[in-house]
């Protein structure tokens, strides 16, 4: 595929370039790195590589670009973000075949995705007119007490390939809407949609040092981000090996860090669930862009006695998923992004299948062949396997069987990880039970998709810090003062 078969309503949407203080220029080292269509293999734009003295000016143009962002009142932010907001969803056509000429999956997939992310902007430039602080009742004659929220300042997002679009916009309205100006760094593989969202936010009128976008590799620009003095917060979504690393980096300088990490999420079905419902459920949140998603349900916990029925109608709706090229009409599932992602889905297979667990779909890579790997039901899996302990990131569902409720929710808790989990149950006492006794950051119950910019999403234990989306997502971009006045 070329450029020119992407045909874009609006070509001047494909940027290759850096966007630093509202311009638009090369890498200081001059090299450019291919993007690459994961369904073809075929190059598709050449990105300028920024170096680290790309970041350093990106984070000084948004250190000079704050104090007059931070002073406009939030109704003023608002309307720029709502006109970005609107450019969004009017190109949303073109930024969805963007979107999914780098990362691969299904045109409506990505198509939902822009509506999604602009659904942050239009949230965020609302909530920013709501960063109320406290009027505290006096301690003393003549003192008068109060908290004030204000923007903490330059802010910094690197962020992964899985969401090129989304997980940029849940990161970046906030911030704005809280006043704070921000340095984006994209993932390599996927730096067009971030790219084309910093073009849309020039056309809205953002005022220049506002959003930057210096794509490039981690080393270089991750690192100057993370070690820069000027920037005060750090938000991160990717692996939890990164997030662990990005929370030693900016350890000197102590920075605010939210850390979006890895998931290992549950599904658990028990013997009271809605059959039909709960396989609907498990094939949304499983095959959601082909599983590579923090959230997608990485083991299917399904109790004894509507485990093989489940099985059964499980396996036959994920055999029957269309596996293609996203651009192809009703293709459900999309190639994986990498080589190095087939490989450990096919290591998880087959390390579960030679300790005895059976595929009952799938189990292969696709004839396609490229990086396809096929929808797969695996039954028979147990704890012992690798799979129970490692995010996938593929379109492989393990079918754990247990006997009760007890069992269920010991063996979903047996994970350092805690993004997100699924209950599928009729009994309301059991949704309750259940739903407070996993230690998890979003629970799911009777359904297979969570995510809405106006709910708080986020892990405990090692999936994270701090929450994205909702009045609590603008919370980690502000800072609470307390004004102590005497002499009244
Ligand atoms: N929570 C989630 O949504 C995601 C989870 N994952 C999990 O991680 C696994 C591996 O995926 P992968 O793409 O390697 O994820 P990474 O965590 O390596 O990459 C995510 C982002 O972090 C950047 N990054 C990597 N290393 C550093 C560093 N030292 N300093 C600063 N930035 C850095 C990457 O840039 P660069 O490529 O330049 O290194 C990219 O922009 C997946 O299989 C999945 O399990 C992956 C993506 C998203
Ligand atoms: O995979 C992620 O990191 C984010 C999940 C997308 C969402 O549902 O918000």
């Amino acid at each position: 595929m070329t450029l020119t078969a992407l045909q874009l309503a609006d070509a001047a949407l494909l940027r290759e370039d850096l966007y630093v203080d509202g311009a638009w220029k090369a890498g200081a080292g001059g090299e450019r790195a291919a993007v690459v269509d994961p369904a073809t293999g075929v190059e598709i734009a050449r990105v300028a590589e920024g170096t680290r003295a790309d970041a350093a000016a990106a984070v000084a143009a948004a250190q000079a670009a704050f104090p007059a962002w931070s002073r406009r009142t939030a109704k003023e932010r608002a309307a720029l973000m709502r006109r970005w907001h609107d450019l969004i969803v009017e190109h949303a056509d073109d930024l969805a075949r963007l979107l999914t000429a780098e990362q691969g999956k299904p045109l409506a997939e990505a198509r939902g995705e822009i509506l999604y992310g602009a659904g942050f902007v239009e949230w965020y430039a609302e909530e920013g007119k709501r960063a109320y602080g406290d009027v505290i009742p006096t301690n003393g004659a003549g003192r008068r007490l109060f908290a004030i929220r204000q923007p903490i300042g330059v802010c910094a997002a690197i962020t992964p390939w899985n969401f090129p679009m989304a997980m940029i916009a849940r990161k970046v309205a906030p911030a704005l809407g809280a006043g704070c100006t921000i340095v984006v760094k994209p993932a390599p593989a996927t730096p067009l949609s971030a790219l084309a969202l910093a073009e849309l936010a020039d056309r809205a009128g953002i005022p220049a040092g506002v959003v930057n976008v210096v794509t490039g590799p981690a080393e270089e620009v991750g690192n100057e981000l993370a070690v820069n003095p000027a920037v005060r917060k750090l938000t991160f979504t990717g692996s939890t090996a990164v997030g662990r690393l990005l929370l030693e980096q900016t350890a000197p300088t102590v920075k605010k860090v939210s850390l979006e990490l890895g998931g290992n999420a549950p599904f658990i079905v028990f013997d009271d669930a809605d059959l039909d419902a709960a396989v609907e459920g498990a094939i949304a949140s499983k095959f959601r862009n082909s599983g590579q998603t923090c959230v997608c349900a990485n083991r299917v916990l399904v109790q004894a006695g509507i485990h093989d029925a489940f099985v059964e109608r499980f396996a036959a709706a994920t055999a029957a998923l269309k596996v293609g090229n996203g651009f192809d009409d009703g293709v459900e599932q999309g190639p994986l992004i990498d080589a190095r992602a087939l490989a450990k889905v096919q290591d998880h297979v087959d390390d579960a299948t030679s300790k005895g667990a059976t595929a009952v779909t799938g189990g292969k890579p696709h004839e396609l062949g490229g990086t396809w790997f096929q929808p797969t039901v695996l039954a028979g899996v147990t704890t012992e396997m690798k799979i129970a302990e490692e995010e996938t990131f593929g379109p492989v569902a393990p079918v754990f069987r247990f006997e009760t409720e007890e069992q269920a929710v010991a063996l979903a808790n047996a994970t350092e990880s805690g993004l997100a989990a699924y209950l599928y149950t009729r009994d309301s006492g059991r949704v309750w039970r259940v739903g407070e006794a996993l230690e998890f950051g979003v629970v799911g119950v009777n359904t297979g998709l969570i995510s809405y910019e106006g709910a708080p999403f986020g892990g405990v234990k090692q999936s994270g810090l701090g929450r994205e989306g909702s009045r609590h997502g603008l919370d980690d971009f502000m800072e609470l003062k307390y004004l102590c006045l005497d002499g009244v």
